[in-house]
């Protein structure tokens, strides 16, 4: 009998779809059954395929469409990962919210989130009153994190000078030395994978007191070019073979904690180890669909976990997957007001570039 194969569908912004679809990663899938196939956006999703599971990472309200048409008329494929679930993440308050919410107990490590307050207008950003618990330097992010050039765009802020230059609606997060090593943990499924990568520098006493603008902008400091980070070159030059890791079974529980709280497959989150303590760490970012190609041996975690979505499917259902995409996850109007903070009011930090930082 012929061997069953599985079709999975991508649909990808180019960048994207270029760090992601490698040939080691379509022929490593096509050997073990599974066909990788670009879905052509510029055609219905439902007249493609037939389609057994559907990868995706778009924006906007006409794909969402899409999705929900090829849901109705295949009912048995499966979306990874739900397009309500990913939107919590497209947003800086409602991507941490989650963090806050849970419970994970650890003998000698604890976790949170850096205090942070989100600013929408001009008048609360100069009022001091709003900024009451909220120390210097704080980092400052656009509020809406769609994948935009412009939603990267941050700011490290000395004083209250620096704070002319920028442009609500923002979040405002205490800044935390921690050694200028971050940690990106990323998850595939049931697969998590700790890596390390340059972080800020640590902010001396002095700079805090001494900066002449008030404000130093920067933009995605831990993404290096692709062939600079894989190899071991990249860590010694990045003097980066010294920082310890965090506890494994640590940073494995807090991923699977956010899995199930956020209802996602495919993510990964940025963590910084406060350098007051040694033993408090402090998640600042969630991305959705991150760049897989980075992480060691890709290919063979992307394939295992399709691998495991499509049998799964075929022998139980697409219940069985976990998967069942259309399945709004449940939140408070809250997070849905701050959810639908949509189209071009993501903020703008408008800063000149030669407030770069170098590094
Ligand atoms: N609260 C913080 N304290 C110290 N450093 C921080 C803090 N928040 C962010 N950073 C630094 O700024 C960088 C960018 O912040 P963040 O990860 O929130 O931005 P991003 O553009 O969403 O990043 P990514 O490319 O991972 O999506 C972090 O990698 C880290 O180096
Ligand atoms: O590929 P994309 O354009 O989606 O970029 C993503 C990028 O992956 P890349 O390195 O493959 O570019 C990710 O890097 P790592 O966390 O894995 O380092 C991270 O920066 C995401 O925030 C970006 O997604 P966005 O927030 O912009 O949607
Ligand atoms: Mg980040
Ligand atoms: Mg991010």
């Amino acid at each position: 009998m012929a061997e069953r194969r599985f079709g999975i569908g991508y649909a990808l912004a180019p960048k994207k779809q270029q760090s992601f679809i490698q040939e080691s990663l379509v022929n490593l899938a096509r050997s073990r059954g599974i066909d990788l196939v670009r879905i052509d956006t510029e055609r219905s999703l439902a007249d493609q395929g037939p389609f057994d599971c559907v990868l995706h990472k778009l924006y906007g309200d006409d794909w969402k469409r899409e999705l929900a048409e090829f849901r109705v008329k295949n009912p048995d494929g499966v979306i990874i990962d739900a397009p309500e679930a990913i939107e919590r993440l497209h947003n800086r308050i409602s991507m941490l919210q989650v963090v806050s919410e849970l419970r994970i107990e650890h003998e000698s490590d604890t976790f949170g989130i850096p205090k942070q307050i989100v600013i929408y207008d001009k008048e609360t950003l100069f009022d001091r009153q709003a900024w009451e618990g909220l120390k210097f330097p704080v980092i400052a992010k656009p509020l809406v994190a769609d994948g935009s050039a412009k939603s990267h765009k941050m700011a490290l802020v000395f004083n209250h000078d620096g704070l002319d230059n920028l442009k609500p609606p923002i979040v405002l997060q205490e800044f935390v030395n921690h050694g200028g090593v971050i940690f990106k943990v990323y998850v595939v499924g049931g697969y998590v994978k700790c890596v390390k990568r340059k972080s800020l520098p640590d902010v001396s006493e002095e700079e805090k007191l001494g900066s002449l603008d008030g404000l130093m902008s920067f933009s995605q400091i831990s993404n290096l070019a692709n062939n600079e980070r894989t190899d071991d070159k990249y860590y010694k030059m990045m003097q980066l073979d010294d920082t310890e890791m965090p506890p494994q079974s640590f940073i494995t529980d807090i991923a699977r904690g956010l899995q199930q709280a956020m209802k996602l497959n495919l993510f990964n989150f940025d963590v910084i180890r406060d350098a007051r303590f040694g033993n408090r760490y402090l998640i600042i970012d969630i991305n959705y669909f991150p760049g897989y190609a980075k992480m060691p041996g890709y290919e063979t975690v992307l394939t295992d976990f399709f691998c495991d979505i499509v049998q799964k499917k075929e022998k139980d259902g697409v219940e069985s997957t976990g998967l069942d995409s259309y399945e709004v996850f449940s939140c408070d109007d809250e997070v849905r007001k701050i959810v639908s903070c949509d189209g071009d009011d993501g903020g703008d930090l408008n800063l000149e570039e030669e407030n770069r930082i170098q590094v």
